[in-house]
This record gives C-alpha cells, sequence and structure tokens, in this order.
C-alpha cells in the first residue's frame, strides 16, 4: 500500500504519454483519409472518365500534384512513427517505481483466497464486488475470474479455484465479449484440471469432451479424455456414480473455522475474564507523565495485555511513515534446501527496523514508550515499522525467541536477552479486518490509531508464555501500518523483577522444581547508580 500512491502518479504520466499518442495517431490517420479523400474528390467521381478530367489542364496539374507534393507530406507522416519515443517515455516512467509483475497476480489469488476463508466472503460476491461491511467495488469479468482462477489451480488450492473457474466460465457467457480476452477452451481445460485434482473424474471428463466439441486441436484434449475414460472404466460404478451426483457449480464450502472467528471479531471472552477488565490512569510516578498520564485499558488478564489509548501525536505518527517508505522491505524467508530466499508467506507485509539516527520522530517515540511502560529502552530493539496492503497478514506466531519446547535452540544475545515485552503500536485505522488476535486466550484487538497493544511475551521466570500467540489478521480493506517496539529482558528488572516461578496464576509447571515455601521473587540490590542491578 506504502507504494500504491507512487504507482498511480506513475501511471497518470503513463496514461498522458498515451494521450499524446493517441492524438498524433488521429492527425497522422486524418491526414491519410485526406490523401485518400482528395483523389477520390476529384478523379473518382461517378461520372468520372479518367481520359476526360486529365485532359482539362487544372485537372491535370491537381493529379500531378496529388502524385508528388500531396504524397511527399503523406509520406513524411508515414515514416514518422511515434510509437517507439513513446514506449521509450512509457519505460522512462516505469522504471521509477516497481510496477507489478506476473508474481502479484499469484499474490492476488493467495490473498483473496485468505480474505475469503477470514472474512466467510463467498466467491459470488468477491467476484461482483460486494463485500459485507466495506464500500461496494466494480464487478470482476470473465477474464478477472479466470486469472484468479488460474492461479489457484496451478498452486493446488483446487476448491477455490473451481469456484473462481465456475464464475469465470458462467461470466464469459453473460459478457459475450468480442473478441474474448481468453478463450472458453481455456477456462474449461483449468476447470476440468482442478476437477480431476479434486477428485472428480467424471465431471473432469464431460468438461473435456466440451472442450474437444468448441476446439479439436486442443493440446492434451484428447490425451486427458482416454485418460480419464480409462480411469473412469477401472472405478467401481458407486464412485463414478457418486462423481456425478456432486453438484455443478459446487455449493459453498468450507470458508474458515474457528480460528478465523477471532478476526471477524466473534470470540467473546468468558464474563469471568470481563468482569476484571478495567481503564485506569498511570504516570508510574514518572514526570514526564504528571500532566498527561498514560491511559491504560486492560484487554485480557494473565497474560497481561493492554490498550495504551493516545500514545502518539498524528504528526508523529505521519512523520514516521513518511521516514519509513524509502526504507520498506518485503519480508523474505530462506526457500527450504537452497541458499535462495523468497517473499515469506507467512508474513505479507513491508517493513523496516529505523534506529534513531534516521529522523529525530523515532528518539521522540522511542522516549515515550519508555515513559508508558515504564521499562528501560537502552536495551529494546529500533523501532520496527510494517505496512500490510489489503489480505496483507501476520500468521500466528510469538514475539519470544525462546523455543518452549526446546529451550537449547535459542539464539539470544547474552547482553540483551529475550523478548520480554511488545509494543505495539497501531498508526493507521483499518477500514475493516487487520485485527491483532491472540488465539489460546481468545482475544482480539482492532486497530485504532495513536492507541498501543503491550505486552509480557515471558513469564516471570523467564520462559516463553505461550499464552501471547498473536497472530495480525488480514487486511480486508484500507491501509495497516504499525511500529513495533520489542523490550528486552535486560534492565528490566526494576520494574518487572524475574521471579522462579512462571506467575501467580498457573504455578503448575514449575512447582515440581520448587519447594512450597521458595521466595516467588527475586530481590535485586543496586550496585551501581544507574541501572546496573545484581541478583541476590
Ligand atoms: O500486525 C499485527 O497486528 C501483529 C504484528 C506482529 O505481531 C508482529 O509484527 O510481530
Ligand atoms: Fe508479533
Amino acid at each position: 500500500m506504502a507504494d500504491v500512491q507512487n504507482l498511480i502518479n506513475a501511471e497518470r504520466k503513463i496514461v498522458e504519454v498515451l494521450r499524446l499518442l493517441v492524438h498524433s495517431e488521429k492527425i497522422r490517420l486524418a491526414a491519410i483519409e485526406q490523401y485518400i479523400d482528395k483523389f477520390n474528390d476529384i478523379f473518382e467521381a461517378s461520372d468520372a472518365d479518367a481520359d476526360r478530367i486529365v485532359s482539362h489542364p487544372v485537372n491535370a496539374f491537381l493529379l500531378v500534384k496529388h502524385l508528388t507534393v500531396d504524397w511527399e507530406q503523406l509520406r513524411r507522416f508515414l515514416e514518422f512513427d511515434v510509437g517507439p519515443a513513446a514506449l521509450a517515455d512509457i519505460d522512462k516512467h516505469r522504471s521509477v517505481v516497481r510496477f507489478p509483475e506476473a508474481e502479484d497476480i499469484r499474490g492476488a489469488a493467495e490473498g483473496f483466497v485468505r480474505l475469503q476463508r477470514t472474512y466467510k466472503i463467498k466467491t459470488e460476491d468477491f467476484a461482483a464486488g460486494n463485500i459485507t461491511g466495506i464500500a461496494k467495488a466494480q464487478a470482476l469479468g470473465a477474464f478477472d475470474c479466470y486469472l484468479i482462477g488460474h492461479r489457484l489451480a496451478v498452486d493446488g488450492s483446487h476448491d477455490y479455484a473451481i469456484n473462481w473457474l465456475e464464475i469465470a466460465l458462467r461470466k464469459w457467457h453473460e459478457e459475450k465479449e468480442d473478441p474474448p480476452a481468453i478463450r472458453e477452451a481455456d477456462i474449461l481445460d483449468w476447470l476440468q484440471y482442478s476437477y480431476y485434482h479434486g477428485g472428480n473424474a467424471w465431471v473432469a471428463l464431460e468438461l473435456s469432451k466440451k472442450v474437444k466439441e468448441i476446439d479439436p486441436a486442443f493440446p492434451t484434449v484428447e490425451a486427458n479424455i482416454e485418460y480419464y475414460e480409462k480411469l473412469l472404466s477401472e472405478l467401481p460404478v458407486s464412485a463414478v456414480d457418486a462423481m456425478k451426483l456432486q453438484a455443478r457449480p459446487p455449493v459453498a464450502f468450507d470458508l474458515g473455522g474457528q480460528y478465523e472467528a477471532l478476526c471477524r471479531g466473534e470470540g467473546v471472552l468468558p464474563a469471568r475474564v470481563r468482569q476484571r477488565l478495567r481503564c485506569y490512569y498511570e504516570t508510574h510516578n514518572n514526570p514526564y507523565l504528571l500532566l498527561q498520564p498514560a491511559k491504560f485499558e486492560v484487554a485480557h488478564v494473565s497474560p497481561d495485555i493492554f490498550i495504551l489509548h493516545d500514545v502518539a501525536f498524528e504528526s508523529e505518527m505521519e512523520q514516521i511513515k513518511t521516514v519509513a517508505m524509502t526504507h520498506l522491505q518485503r519480508a523474505t524467508v530462506v526457500k527450504a534446501g537452497s541458499a535462495e530466499t523468497e517473499f515469506a508467506k507467512i508474513r505479507i507485509s513491508k517493513s523496516a527496523f529505523l534506529g534513531e539516527d534516521v529522523d529525530p520522530v523515532i528518539a521522540k517515540v522511542n522516549r515515550h514508550i519508555g515513559y508508558v511502560t515504564n521499562m528501560d529502552m537502552e536495551q529494546a530493539e529500533q523501532l520496527q515499522i510494517a505496512n500490510y496492503g489489503i489480505g496483507g497478514h501476520y500468521n500466528a506466531h510469538y514475539d519470544f525467541f525462546r523455543n518452549p519446547n526446546d529451550p537449547d535452540t535459542k539464539q539470544i544475545e547474552p547482553n540483551l536477552g529475550d523478548r520480554i515485552a511488545t509494543f505495539l503500536l497501531y498508526m493507521t485505522d483499518v477500514e475493516a479486518g487487520g485485527a491483532t488476535t491472540f488465539p489460546v486466550i481468545n482475544v482480539t484487538l482492532f486497530p485504532q490509531k495513536g492507541s498501543a497493544a503491550f505486552w509480557y511475551n515471558l513469564n516471570r521466570d523467564g520462559t516463553g508464555d505461550v499464552r501471547t500467540l498473536h497472530e495480525g489478521c488480514p487486511v480486508l480493506s484500507g491501509n495497516k501500518w504499525i511500529s513495533n517496539k520489542w523490550i528486552r529482558e535486560v534492565g528490566q528488572f526494576p520494574t518487572r523483577p524475574c521471579g522462579l516461578v512462571k506467575d501467580g496464576l498457573d504455578p503448575q509447571l514449575s512447582k515440581e522444581f520448587l519447594p512450597e515455601t521458595a521466595p516467588v521473587v527475586n530481590e535485586f540490590v543496586v550496585t551501581d547508580e544507574k541501572n546496573d542491578f545484581e541478583r541476590k
């Protein structure tokens, strides 16, 4: 989304070049027409007799002029091809911004399915541009639906592919485009492919026969028919009958389960938990907060999750977005079994860590995060800015590094420790979707510009709190900007002392290692005037 404005600006310039091109082509065509008309006017009149016409001195002159002067003028028009110059101009504009590529069609198809699953949107409604809760969009055409369906078929998402291709087929017949952007046989062929891979060789055979009827020379159609006929002849009759009974187009299929319900805001906390939720002002005895205390809203108790309201000014957030724009990179992961990287599917967003040297606003926001969270920012990570577009999301994950099942695999720098807390500032309201959900504890937080989610990732004993599993839900409409501040363990002991048990409410796991009388929380002595603490 951060790129879209630049993209539109570049495209605007390209359209201007095209407009000029159309203008000069019109002049060219007019000149050609004029040349033709002139000849017709003088020499092709219905009662024209060539000999008689040219025997007149004026006509003879006009003919000579037509074939010399007029022709030379026309020749210049015919030689002057503005296409290449326009193309060079367009290429120049396109090189400045990253334009979408074929790969982005894949991204769009995957994004559509993610949105459909998460927000229970039927393919039919999606294709009609009808999504409950957001403004109606233009409907997709047969070719658009084909592109999505084709991509899904290639990627093996056959149930969704069938839905999209069936709609493409229906629209193809409704549109009766001439010439059509896509051939009917292509839609049918991909449809048969997905039906076959989806387990219905009978429908695949029927569709293949149709392909052959339309275009007997269609590649592979003969072989497919032969293959399906053989396959079906070897199956028990009851299996083939079951295939015949399967409705076409298929009725609604699985559109997301309980896991996605939270993204839709459907998970409600039990009253027992909700009644403990409060709002309060907090100064942490910090003079900086005396005049404007932090506004805490408790979103969940144990693990404690807070929403801190109004923690950043509009001007600060806009400045952060502006400076982040040039640094944003798409999240990548290393491809399994190779040294190459590819775009991560688990996180579709662009992000960048911004140091305090990038702009004074970063230092200002960092300092304020320290005040409102009452935590030491010395060892915190740099502020990470992330921007999600439509369909952008972040799969469920933990922010801490410590793997609860295999503590030895941890990769934690000793002078920093693990990510003890997360401060997640929402820098936009999101029109629809884009919530942060905690599926273990059924919490959904909807982005609110200027508010931040804040929670502790670690138990008191330093182990990862698995209840903090969280997810960034796909953005359905709008643009989501966030800033993450991951606060590290070291330096936090004065305000968040570590302990020997996980926490007061769930001591079961640590109990076996502890005598009942063991002190819950360690004490610390200050050994130096700064924030250097030593474990007693
Ligand atoms: O986008 C969200 O709501 C969650 C982001 C997140 O969890 C992360 O960046 O670690
Ligand atoms: Fe996270």
